[in-house]
């Protein structure tokens, strides 16, 4: 049948997997891990795409591509580098190894912890084997790096801002998402080079921005932007800044979108320097920053009901969708006249509308089809508001009905449009601000925890004490992750000694089914 066989409350997980399916967006694949992106979502990304393209092109940042593969010597330059500089403290890309641990068990975690265990690699050309190994990007940093040192000589090489729109492959094993969590998936990655760390700074917070507004003005999703803990920060940078989405019914955060400082260190590590005015050599300072298609898989969780997707009117492909109701033979030609006018009329206006004609379905299949894929708008024009010279709209949001006079069409359509969009934001504030508890004491945190909150938290930002709270959290709900520390700090409650930061801790529940 149409509807769907879970719902959202109850089954969140499999309710999602549905969704995206019945709504026309995803088709599963025989690959596990991978997802065909159906026009139904590739046109949510591409109107997301039009707006950060030319957002980021008044920024004079330029787009470019690079090659898929990677070397795997290029690839492994960090892991030596890392290696080479950094054996004692361990830091590397992804935290810290603990020092006990035996050399062997060392070296597997340090590649663990590179991510290198998600390299997909290609080792073959037809029958015969590759020679060398050669690795699929999962991220661009080392195949651009070379370059960016080849072409920055001199001061006047800088800045150098590229940007790539592309797809990426890391082979995950966890639980495999459509949107959230797939083995290739659609980002875009910028990556630019300044003179100086307070060019690079004030890059930094001005693609956090677009990001903001690619979550808030367009996928009407509230999110709160802070600077990562030292433990989940990107480790090969100087610190990383995100946006952090909540998911109500998970109880958890999701991080939306990342943009990093990277300071000198890939400089150091690919030998990207320059001479500045006074002929001195002065390494590069260095941003990366990405978004990618998991936007769309936060949009279907957050706005999705169970009649299924919600879509916001800014990333619909179709924001109007016309139904004629013909009864018996009351003047059939008259209604499909009026539902080719109205649709000419609002796209003549801007308004991206469409009519279903198809004369095999009834107008109620209709009606929960175009539900189901989260329409905004429904128009349905039948004898009398023919006769009445009028339309009936449904909004798709809270289900409301009203009459509009042909008259003023294209304006009464645009303003409701236009609430739509709002009132979207607004109830997913008003649910998100909900989850979020400020507590000052241990036991109010597990407690807030318990109850699948985001919670506020004193913070010292000591990485011991991040790993401390992970594991005494660590138990069937699944364990505390640190999310950010907001840029909006809210009034510090009283507490006892050190200087606090704010901290948003969402929960990084294992036990939930889905993330
Ligand atoms: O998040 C961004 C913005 C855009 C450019 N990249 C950075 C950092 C990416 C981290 N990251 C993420 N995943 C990875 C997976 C891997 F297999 C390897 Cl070898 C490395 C990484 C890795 O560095
Ligand atoms: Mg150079």
């Amino acid at each position: 049948g149409l509807g769907l066989s879970f719902k959202k409350e109850e089954n969140f997980g499999e309710w999602y997997s549905e969704v995206v399916v019945n709504g026309e967006m995803i088709e599963y694949y025989d690959i596990s891990g991978c997802y065909i992106l159906r026009p139904w979502a590739m046109s949510i990304w591409e109107i997301m795409q039009v707006f950060f393209d030319a957002e980021i092109k008044k920024m004079k940042i330029k787009n470019c591509y690079f090659p898929l593969f990677v070397s795997s010597s290029v690839l492994e330059k960090e892991k030596d580098h890392i290696e080479g500089f950094a054996p004692e403290i361990g830091v590397v890309w992804f935290g810290t190894i603990p020092h006990h641990k035996s050399a062997e068990k060392k070296k597997r975690s340090l590649l663990y912890q590179l991510g290198l265990f998600q390299v997909a690699w290609v080792t073959k050309s037809g029958k015969s084997d590759l020679e060398i190994p050669i690795a699929i990007r999962p991220t661009s940093e080392t195949v651009m790096y070379p370059y960016f040192s080849k072409w920055i000589r001199g001061h006047r090489d800088l800045p150098l801002k590229l940007n790539q729109w592309c797809n990426v492959v890391r082979w995950e094993f966890s639980n495999p998402t459509p949107f959230i969590r797939s083995r290739e998936f659609l980002w875009q990655e910028g990556h630019t080079a300044f003179a100086t760390k307070q060019e690079a700074d004030e890059e930094v917070l001005q693609i956090l921005e677009l990001y903001r507004r690619i979550y808030e003005e367009f996928l009407a999703i509230p999110i709160i932007k802070g600077k990562k803990s030292e433990m989940e920060k990107f480790a090969g940078g100087l610190y990383t800044t995100s946006v952090e989405a909540f998911i109500p019914n998970t109880g958890r955060g999701v991080q939306g979108a990342t943009s990093h400082c990277l300071g000198q260190n890939f400089a150091k590590m690919f030998e990207i320097n320059f001479e500045n005015e006074k002929g001195e050599k002065g390494l590069a300072w260095q941003n990366s920053w990405a978004y990618s298609t998991r936007t769309i898989g936060v949009m279907v969780m957050v706005h999705g009901d169970d009649k299924g997707l919600v879509l916001p009117p800014k990333v619909s492909s179709v924001q109007v969708i016309v139904v004629p109701v013909p009864f018996k033979d009351a003047n059939t030609q008259g209604i499909f006249d009026a539902c080719a006018a109205t649709v000419d009329t609002l796209c003549e206006a801007g308004i991206r509308a469409e009519a279903d004609y198809r004369d095999n379905y009834s107008p109620g299949w209709k009606y929960s089809h175009w539900e189901m894929k989260g329409v905004p708008l429904r128009i349905e024009i039948g004898p009398k508001d023919l006769a009445n010279n009028q339309v009936r709209a449904v909004r798709r949001d809270n289900a409301a009905k009203v009459d509009i006079s042909c008259d003023n069409l294209v304006e009464k359509v645009k303003d409701m449009l236009d609430d739509i969009q709002k009132s979207m934001f607004d109830a997913a504030k008003q649910k998100r601000d909900a989850c979020i508890q400020v507590v000052k004491t241990w036991d109010e945190f597990k407690e807030a925890l318990s109850q699948r909150k985001m919670i506020l938290a004193p913070w010292c930002d000591e990485e011991e004490v991040e790993k401390d709270v992970k594991d005494r959290t660590r138990g069937e709900m699944g364990a505390a992750k640190s999310l950010c520390s907001p840029f909006d700090q809210p009034e510090l409650p009283e507490v006892r000694n050190a200087v606090y930061h704010m901290l948003c801790f969402w929960k990084a529940g294992k036990k939930v089914d889905l993330l």
